[in-house]
């Protein structure tokens, strides 16, 4: 395919050029980006996890990861923020989505689960778009068995540490209780971003504590500002692998409406996108975006901040890839 521009000496394959197809034409795949059957070899895959059957309240986030995709069209392939090429330091593809059932709970999280290990087992670091938090459970499941217990750096307005709702244990809200009772957890390490709003008891974050979670509120960043939230999150991640597990609605409502359990005073989207900057260095094994809900979403608002959380993501990615 002419589209993408020659390609010589293995240098990865890249977007559709978009001075050749109009970005609103081409492939749905995530920023245009190759279909994992297209290359021989993914370092990065972007996997796609329509499921929103662990919802409380909103549903709609079984449309997120096409949404995100769709809102994705637009990233071009230089980072001046991190100085980096992340589509040409290294191969990225779209794996496509997971087969989730929407019946069976515990049937969609052993989908997830084989799912994602599957792409990883081909060597693939991978970036999960959700679907509900639910997902992150399984995903942290798999890289447990390769990596042992990790650092969940966990971006969120919500705890999602909570035990059950309606009796049930496995639910957006609860995904890192069970992570951490199952041990899948680095409990020294582990660290929530942009926490905020009405809990439902004192002991919710006696709870969380005892989980391994330490937090940096979304108020944090109004006196330390992105820097000091920054500095903060390192020290806590230092020094092992770290999962960035990241629910859209830590933004503020203003910056991404498009999502199932908004709560105001949250980060603006220029906040996150510079703690994520903050990454780079640490051994980040693995990814998520999730919550983003399309039937709530104005002008694409919360798809672009998602598609914008990704490119930064995969920006470390390549960083860390071009500095190991
Ligand atoms: N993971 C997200 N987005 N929300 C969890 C909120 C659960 C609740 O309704 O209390
Ligand atoms: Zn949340
Ligand atoms: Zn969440």
């Amino acid at each position: 395919m002419t589209e993408r521009g020659p390609q010589s000496g293995g240098a990865p394959i890249g977007p559709v050029d978009a001075t050749r197809v109009p970005r609103y034409g081409g492939p749905a795949t995530f920023a245009r980006l190759p279909r994992i059957d297209e290359v021989s070899r993914a370092d990065v895959a972007i996997l796609g996890v329509p499921f929103d059957s662990g919802v409380s309240y909103r549903p709609g986030a079984r449309f997120g990861p096409g949404h995100i995709r769709a809102a994705s069209k637009l990233l071009r392939p230089y980072n001046p923020a991190q100085d980096v090429f992340p589509f040409g330091a290294q191969q990225v593809a779209d794996a496509g989505d997971i087969g989730v059932n929407p019946f069976d709970l515990d049937q969609a999280i052993a989908d997830v689960d084989a799912g994602v290990t599957k792409v990883r087992a081909d060597g693939a670091t991978v970036l999960t778009l959700g679907g509900d938090h639910t997902i992150a459970l399984p995903i942290l499941r798999s890289l447990a068995r390769d990596h042992g217990p990790v650092a969940v750096l966990h971006f969120d307005a919500h705890l999602d540490t909570w035990d059950t709702y309606f009796g049930a244990p496995y639910t957006h809200g609860t995904p890192f209780r069970r992570a951490s009772e199952e041990g899948l957890l680095d409990l020294e390490r582990c660290l929530h971003m942009g926490i905020r709003g009405p809990l439902y008891a004192k002991s919710d974050l006696e709870d969380d504590t005892r989980l391994g979670f330490s937090i940096i509120r979304s108020d944090d960043y109004e006196t330390d500002g992105v820097s000091g939230a920054v500095e903060r999150m390192r020290k806590r991640l230092d020094g092992g692998p770290v999962y960035v597990s990241i629910d859209i609605d830590v933004l503020d409502p203003a910056h991404a409406p498009g999502t199932g359990t908004p709560e105001a005073g949250g980060l603006t989207s220029r906040e996150l996108l510079n703690t994520l900057r903050g990454l780079t260095g640490l051994n980040v094994v693995g990814a998520d975006i999730v919550e983003v809900s399309p039937p709530y979403d104005h002008a694409e608002i919360t798809g672009i901040a998602a598609s914008h959380v990704a490119y930064e993501l995969l920006s470390v990615l390549a960083a860390n890839s071009a500095s190991a």
